[in-house]
């Protein structure tokens, strides 16, 4: 990074409005439809199905379920209305942790490890009050009302496990333990376990179509599970071509199992490796795995690590991490190295985060730039997200060829209000 960029960082302004944003919960469910396998018609009518099943107990009307009109495989699910929502508080409560509250007003049952605490009253289909710990001071197997201010509400729910099953017995604290049936933020979730589609948020679809995998090209996905991008890439490119995913030992087998389930067959290796030294000094065999030669591929997505400062409803602080945001831009330049190395001349990288702080964003752009002639910034198209943050090292031109979904959103097309996420496309020259 040149000096004038290395003093660049998110002011503390910012931080404080994303920090307020971030608490936000996102506006919908999107959901991308497994294409190999079903039309995007008969998705979003197995949904309805599903959620016709899931609302017997008494809703009247479904949500608005419908393809996005510039992402034609992402399946929008909005809100349950309001009136009819019960956010009557209930005498039973049940307790969760801030990470379960989160994943509770994005739509998600409660499962059993996210439970902190549950009334010794409460049985097995008890109606029950749902509430985020936003403190992380309530002790596993709380038996009383939890009294504190940071004490959020959810919705309500159903009781699937007692209190002794979740936290006396010594069997292992699986599955699901409140069923929810109104959330405070009207969103609900499609049956997870299905080959119908993978429920995806927004802008890692926008990242992928920005890609612009085609059937019959060689395709790497530097950080890959637990391959929801690998898998999108393979079904865009209809299972034809060569698609490389890659990532740690110990989550490779996810992406394998995602193949699997969206029945992608032929075009997709995986291996475990370490994407920030995947370069060879000689020519080899691509399927033989990494390391690769430099100029192999036709497309590179690098889905970086990054502090995951985007993703919301955020009920714990993590942006304020400094030194966690230092250390993930040196690991993403490392990436971003091996990725130009790596691409054919006349080849596209996409670089993503779902970070908001520009550290790994814009900065990391100019920093690119700078470092490698042999690239150029291109429009990130299809263009629905925002510009890039001004001062942040990247000129007017530059800043309208990026896209960063969350706050800013200037030139924000979209109804839908996702995770923060930033997306850059860069083209090597021939
Ligand atoms: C943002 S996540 C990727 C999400 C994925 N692209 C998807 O859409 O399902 C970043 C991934 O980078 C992986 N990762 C971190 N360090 C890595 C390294 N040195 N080499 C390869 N993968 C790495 C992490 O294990 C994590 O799965």
């Amino acid at each position: 990074m040149s000096e004038a960029n290395s003093e660049l960082s998110t002011s503390s302004a910012d931080v404080a409005e994303m920090a307020e944003w971030c608490q936000r919960v996102p506006n919908c469910t999107t959901f991308r439809a497994n294409t190999l396998c079903y039309s995007v018609e008969e998705c979003i009518s197995q949904l309805g199905e599903q959620f016709t099943k899931k609302f017997s107990y008494g809703f009247e009307k479904l949500p608005d379920i419908y393809a996005h009109d510039l992402i034609p495989e992402c399946v929008v699910i909005g809100k349950i209305s309001d009136d009819m929502l019960d956010l009557s508080l209930k005498k039973e409560e049940v307790i969760v942790d801030a990470g379960c509250g989160a994943a509770v007003l994005r739509g998600s049952n409660v499962y059993a490890p996210g439970v902190m605490g549950m009334l010794p009253s409460t049985k097995v289909n008890s109606q029950v009050s749902l509430f985020a710990d936003l403190t992380a001071s309530c002790l596993k197997g709380y038996k009383r009302v939890f009294d504190s201010d940071g004490k959020l509400f959810l919705g309500n729910g159903v009781a699937i496990r007692s209190r002794r099953e979740l936290f006396n017995d010594a069997s292992p604290k699986l599955g699901v333990a409140v069923e929810l049936r109104h959330p405070v933020s009207g969103l609900i979730m499609p049956d997870l376990h299905s080959s119908l589609g993978v429920l995806q948020n927004f802008p890692s679809m926008v990242c992928v179509r920005v890609l612009d995998p085609k059937p019959g090209e060689i395709v790497l996905d530097m950080c890959a599970a637990p391959g929801n991008k690998t898998t999108h890439i393979g079904t865009l490119m209809n299972d034809e071509g060569l698609v490389i995913g890659i990532d740690r030992k110990s989550k490779v087998h996810l992406v394998a199992a995602n193949c699997a389930v969206v029945n992608l067959k032929k075009c997709v290796r995986i291996f475990a490796a370490d994407s920030t030294k995947i370069v060879a000094d000689v020519k080899r065999q691509i399927e033989a795995g990494p390391p690769f030669a430099v100029d192999t591929f036709d497309k590179i997505l690098l889905d970086a690590p990054c502090s995951g400062t985007g993703l919301r409803p955020m009920l714990s602080n993590r942006i304020t991490s400094e030194a966690r945001t230092r250390s993930f831009s040196h690991l993403q330049k490392l990436f971003v190295d091996n990725a130009v190395r790596l691409l054919k001349p006349g080849g596209t990288l996409v670089y993503s985060t779902c970070s908001v702080l520009c550290e790994e964003n814009e900065c990391l752009v100019a920093w690119t730039l700078d470092k490698y002639p042999e690239v150029k910034l291109v429009s990130a198209t299809p263009v629905i997200g925002g510009a890039g943050l001004p001062g942040c090292g990247l000129n007017e031109e530059q800043r309208m060829l990026v896209q960063r979904f969350g706050m800013n959103e200037t030139r924000s097309n979209s109804a839908v209000q996702s995770i923060g996420f930033f997306i850059a496309k860069f083209v090597k020259n021939v």
